[in-house]
């Protein structure tokens, strides 16, 4: 089967969060399943400064009023066509938005330009290369299925990934007579949202089927508390909408080879792990004791619930704990989080900014990472603390209901525990899950064997990309060993 898979982000070539983590492992866990993708991604200089050897298959001379080329070729095991257009990618910083932190006023155009061509690629455009679907993730490719549905392929099939649903690409209607789709497609059944335009909308309306990364985070998005405007839609079309839970790169996320730990150890060495929490203290400024140490590795946001940590980070210092942040984010809450470090020096320690190699050391040395999240599509951050021996301490929603087992009586009983989860996302149902993962944490024994736990659950892709694989060929009509979906 060939997939071209469209995304704004691609690990390791350009990330700013989760969706690039999943777009660059998807390929590889895919091949096993007799999956060929190639990843179509913007010329962000991030990604050309990445490039080997590249060929040009095919120039654009009007590309949304610029010109632009599409270059192939394979770059860090991945098969890759970048579309470079100066015009539209190559600037500074970040892929959304300016030095001044707003976004770019012509992301419209910008990803417009994106899909446009993942759908003129599926047509054919580029000789010897005829992908039978098109994997579309997030607002930034949500256009592709719009362009497929209104273009003249009868044939070619196309997947909606919803990474999350809280960011959508929503625009004023003015911007339909450039978009190169036809009068009908601004509709109800095609483009239109609230009014305007919602690319984001467009994706889940006209692809074939839509996919978001947890089970239970699919099920939330069809009420109106998760569905951010789309849960109507999403029951309209729920026999079409499946939830499947994202894994992570088992050899990228791997605590016996990391070279960005200061020791590597696996679950029978977990006495290794005193040496990277050393390590985690002298980069974060904070004593070197042997306190709990509690951690973060996210955007600050109050997606992410970081306004709930804020509120106990007191407690938790008169409790005992040091806690090491590393994120970046909504300016309130980074200033919290700031001013909390002020008010307890070497027990809170705050880096800003983005650090992968700092946020492996983090998983490697941190007895426990919070995330306390009002929603999460799936989570990332809580399947690298399982595989690093890290214990998970999440709220109960979306994939980090489906991916961590708390540590409950039942659960403790049957040594089946991984983490501890609490509900709802208030910060007095988080201050005592603090004291719950407190009190295990001072049952040495036992908390190791959680750890083990953790490190042996399944966290990679391997079911999880049958499950797409399954999917794919469903869509174009081949029959697989295991045709049964749920
Ligand atoms: N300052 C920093 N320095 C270094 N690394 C940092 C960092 N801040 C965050 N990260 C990293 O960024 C990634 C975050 O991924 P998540 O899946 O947890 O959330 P995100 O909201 O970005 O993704 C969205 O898409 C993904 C993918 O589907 C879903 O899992 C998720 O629920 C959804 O919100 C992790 O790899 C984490 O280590």
């Amino acid at each position: 089967m060939e997939v071209l898979s469209v995304a704004s982000e691609v690990y390791p070539l350009i990330k700013t969060g989760g969706l690039a983590d999943v777009t660059g492992a998807l390929p590889a866990a895919l091949a096993k399943n007799g999956v060929t993708m190639r990843t179509l991604v913007p010329g962000y200089p991030a990604v050309m400064g990445k490039l080997g050897p590249m060929r040009e298959v095919h120039a654009f001379a009007d590309l949304f009023g610029v010109t632009g080329r599409l270059l192939a070729g394979r770059v860090d095991g991945l098969d890759l066509i970048v579309l470079d257009a100066p015009a539209l990618y190559d600037r500074p910083g970040n892929p959304y938005v300016g030095p001044e932190g707003w976004d770019w006023p012509d992301n419209w155009k910008r990803f417009a330009a994106l899909s446009w061509v993942a759908s003129e690629l599926g047509l054919g455009l580029v000789e010897g290369y005829r992908p039978q679907i098109i994997h579309a993730h997030d607002w930034q490719a949500g256009l592709t299925a719009a362009y497929v549905k209104y273009g003249p392929s009868s044939t070619l099939k196309t997947v909606m990934t919803v990474h999350n649903m809280a960011f959508q690409g929503t625009y004023g209607g003015d911007i339909f007579g450039q978009l190169r789709l036809p009068p009908h497609a601004y509709s109800i059944e095609g483009v239109e949202y609230f009014g305007g335009i919602g690319y984001l909308k467009a994706g889940v309306e006209c692809a074939d089927v839509v996919t978001t990364v947890s089970p239970t985070y699919s099920a939330e998005i069809r009420t109106p508390a998760f569905g951010m405007g789309l849960d109507g839609l999403l029951n309209n079309r729920s026999q079409t909408v499946f939830g499947i839970l994202n894994g992570i790169d088992m050899e990228a996320w791997n605590p016996a080879t990391d070279a960005s730990l200061r020791s590597t150890y696996t679950g029978n060495s977990l006495l290794s792990r005193q040496t990277n929490k050393a390590a985690v203290q002298e980069a974060f400024g904070l004593e070197a004791t042997d306190s709990p140490l509690f951690s973060v590795v996210s955007r600050l946001t109050w997606q992410k619930g970081i306004d709930l940590i804020v509120a106990n980070i007191d407690m938790m210092v008169a409790e005992g704990v040091q806690l090491a942040v590393l994120g970046s984010g909504e300016t309130e809450l980074e200033n919290a989080v700031r001013a909390a470090a002020a008010r307890h020096p070497g027990r809170v320690g705050l880096i800003t900014g983005y650090n992968e190699q700092l946020s492996h050391l983090v998983q490697g040395g941190a007895d426990v990472m919070m995330v306390p999240s009002r929603f999460e599509p799936c989570g990332l951050t809580q399947l690298y603390a399982l595989r690093y021996g890290c214990i998970p301490l999440v709220s109960r929603v979306g994939g980090l209901n489906d991916t961590v087992i708390d540590a409950n009586v039942a659960a403790l009983q049957a040594e089946v525990a991984t983490g501890v989860q609490f509900a709802p996302p208030t910060a007095e149902a988080l201050a005592d899950a603090v004291r719950r993962t407190l009190a295990l944490y001072a049952d040495d024994k036992s908390w190791k064997k959680m750890q083990r736990r953790g490190m042996k659950s399944d966290v990679s892709w391997e079911s999880s990309a049958a499950r797409y694989a399954q999917l794919y060929a469903s869509l174009i009509g081949l029959k697989t060993d295991d045709d049964s979906n749920d």
